[in-house]
């Protein structure tokens, strides 16, 4: 299937969109792992499933759903991604940051992006929320970036900046929020890489990210971020810890997808609540 879209093509995806909803949202939320419960959030709800909209990327992952949902979040026009595509599937960083730039031409301005995580940082728990600061884009070290190739200034520039990829007002807005909900003992604020995958790291690798003062590594989140800010979007960032990396050799304990998917469950009401707190105060 087709992995690389002009300005046109992605035109014609936003036009077809906004064709079949009524919505206009400003806000994109794109739902990590086990976190597509921020949809319970949404009133008015409009659901476009990914298979209906021409060129996205189906997500193949347990706890990925794969639909759009528009709506009303605290009263903000938003649009949820409920399931995201991986680079670990097999889709080309162009195709999953397609939807990104489908948003920035359907007018949204800001996006918020979640997923799941694990934890580097030996101070973190299961279950923290991190707030991402900045980002270590590993998978870029080795060329899986969605910027390569051709640059089409209508969406932004050939080199783009990357300092403040995490909106400084939106990262404090989140801390004030998380004060003032009572959240501040487990919530954080750190730096996140991202490892294309499937994949969990190993035990040197682990070592190697605290290194590179990485604080929570992944497998997503990045090239949405990379696409975000090249296109002007302002961007937020969270993590959910689901799992503490394993750094000590010959531990018997291993990382599962089956402990991100609960630890998504249990925590998922709390990172709702914070998410609303931060949207209802949001300047869009
Ligand atoms: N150690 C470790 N723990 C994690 N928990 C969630 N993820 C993000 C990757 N999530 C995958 C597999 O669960 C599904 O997208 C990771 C990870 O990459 N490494």
């Amino acid at each position: 299937s087709k992995n690389t879209f002009t300005y046109e093509d992605v035109e014609m995806i936003a036009n077809h969109i906004l064709e079949k909803v009524k919505c206009r949202p400003k806000l994109g939320i794109i739902c990590g792992s086990g976190l597509g419960k921020l949809v319970d959030l949404v009133e008015d709800k409009e659901v476009l499933p990914y298979q209906e909209i021409p060129g996205f990327p189906v997500s193949t992952v347990p706890g990925h759903e794969g639909k759009l949902v528009f709506g009303q979040l605290r009263g903000k026009s938003v649009v949820l991604m409920q399931g995201r595509a991986h680079c670990y599937e097999g889709y080309t960083p162009q195709k999953i940051t397609l939807p990104v730039r489908t948003m920035k031409m359907m007018g949204i301005t800001t996006l918020f992006v979640t997923n799941a995580a694990g934890g580097v940082n030996k101070k973190y728990n299961i279950g923290d929320i991190m707030i991402i600061k900045d980002h270590v884009n590993l998978a870029g070290f080795a060329g899986v970036n969605p910027l390569v190739g051709v640059n089409d200034e209508k969406f932004g520039p050939r080199f783009p900046a990357m300092s403040n990829a995490y909106d400084l007002g939106l990262r404090q807005l989140a801390l004030a929020k998380a004060k003032e909900i009572g959240f501040s003992d487990f919530v954080r604020e750190g730096v996140y890489s991202m490892m294309v995958g499937p994949n969990f790291e190993t035990v040197t690798e682990c070592k190697i990210l605290s290194l590179l003062l990485v604080d929570a590594t992944g497998m997503s989140t990045i090239p949405e971020v990379l696409v975000a800010k090249h296109c002007g979007m302002r961007v937020f960032g969270m993590s959910l810890i689901t799992n503490v990396v394993i750094s000590e050799y010959d531990s018997p304990a291993h990382a599962n997808h089956q402990e991100v998917l609960e630890t998504g469950e249990r925590r998922s009401k709390d990172l709702q609540q914070l998410v609303a707190a931060i949207v209802a105060d949001l300047d869009l």
